[in-house]
């Protein structure tokens, strides 16, 4: 699919990427709300915005924020559009993405992440994990974090090659896109717009970081065996999480009342959700989506499921408190429901559920709940 073009002027070959067919099949889809981030800077755009936010993760609330209906009844799941990156530049993540898992094996595992003690940067190699006894997981990750000095670590040449264009991507997302959401959260909690802004800072240590993920397509036996599930419900670590339009349809969200719906592919779209941090700082009333990668439809079987993903994730630093927020204290979100998270930071929040995730003689399917750090568990769901 990844074909290289080269263009007299460049050095460094210039990628693209054909995204593959979507799905003939009329799935049970999500029905999750839009947000137009063009919006954002025109007259009473951010306020528009975050009302449509504060509808995505609550649709039958009564929109003023003293009416707000409890617990939120949407799966923490919504659209943005017009987040200001073409497809062409978001394609050529995908080709960049394919020729990196094509590259040799013993090439990608000098790269390997160090998940065994939490670190995720660089290469997950394929099966390193026993979803089910006798079977491995299927997939690849390469992560790439930050482009700040602290943590620099060295990239195969297809990273190096284009080391500018990703930066430029990882930026954008980070400056324009999450930035804009950020401020949309602390519009709704009624908290100065920059609050967390503050708390996710470009230029400071963080688990950020972008991705590129192939889900190597599975036998029809193997999915028999998994009862389709490729990857078991689960919450993400961070704060939110972004996935570029994916045509092959296989992430499920769960509805708050235990539902599986499919995520459609969007045109222009990235798929965000919420995820644990915003949770424990708000103290519950932000719910972490839970989510889960199932076996794509008969017309999508035999394709290898390529991913582009940004992950957001506090500073590592952040203690993972409740914060004081206008609408928190209306709401009666003020007392910690559960002082076991008190004294936990992101960053650690984030590397004990990596190396959990490693762990040896731990087979995912037969996993519900297991904990973390600091008492706090995860939960997981079939
Ligand atoms: O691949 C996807 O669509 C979702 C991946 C996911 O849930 C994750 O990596 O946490
Ligand atoms: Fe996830």
């Amino acid at each position: 699919m990844a074909t290289i073009v080269e263009t007299s002027r460049a050095e460094t070959p210039v990628l693209t990427y054909n995204q593959v067919p979507e799905t003939q099949f009329e799935l049970l889809w999500a029905d999750l709300a839009t947000l137009d981030l063009s919006l954002f800077d025109t007259p009473g755009g951010k306020e528009k915005l975050a009302k449509q936010l504060l509808q995505a993760i609550d649709k039958i609330g009564n929109l003023t924020n003293h009416h707000i209906t409890f617990p939120l009844t949407q799966p923490g799941f919504f659209y943005i559009t017009n987040f200001g990156l073409s497809q062409e530049a978001v394609d050529r993540q995908f080709a960049i993405g394919k020729e990196l898992f094509n590259l040799p094996t013993s090439e990608k595992l000098k790269y390997r992440a160090d998940l065994e003690n939490g670190g995720y940067n660089g290469y997950k190699p394929l099966g390193l994990r026993e979803v089910r006894p006798g079977i491995q997981d299927n997939t690849e990750i390469y992560n790439i974090p930050k482009f700040i000095p602290e943590l620099e670590r060295s990239h195969p040449a297809i990273i190096n090659a284009h080391r500018e264009e990703i930066e430029q991507f990882a930026r954008h997302i980070n400056d324009d896109v999450v930035g804009k959401l950020l401020v949309l959260l602390a519009i709704i909690l009624e908290l100065p717009e920059n609050f967390f802004l503050e708390k996710h800072r470009y230029d400071q240590k963080s688990d950020c970081h972008l991705r590129y993920m192939k889900y190597h397509k599975r036998t029809a036996q193997q999915n028999e065996t998994l009862g389709n599930v490729w990857v078991k419900g689960h919450t993400d670590f961070g704060s939110l999480t972004l996935l570029f339009r994916q045509p092959v349809a296989a992430l499920q969200v769960r509805t708050p009342e235990g539902q599986w719906r499919y995520v459609k592919p969007y045109p222009g779209s990235i798929t965000v959700n919420l995820a644990d941090s915003l949770e424990f700082l708000t103290n519950g009333f932000l719910k972490s989506s839970i989510h889960r990668v199932v076996a794509p439809p008969q017309d999508q079987a035999e394709i290898d499921r390529l991913g582009v993903l940004y992950f957001v994730r506090p500073e590592d630093s952040i203690v993972l408190n409740p914060i004081q927020s206008p609408v928190l204290e209306k709401l009666g979100y003020t007392k910690s429901k559960d002082e076991s998270a008190v004294g936990v930071t992101a960053g650690e929040w984030v590397k004990a559920r990596v190396a959990k995730g490693v762990a040896k003689g731990r087979v995912r399917s037969e996993l519900n709940e297991e904990t973390i750090v600091g008492g706090k568990s995860a939960k997981y769901y079939d």
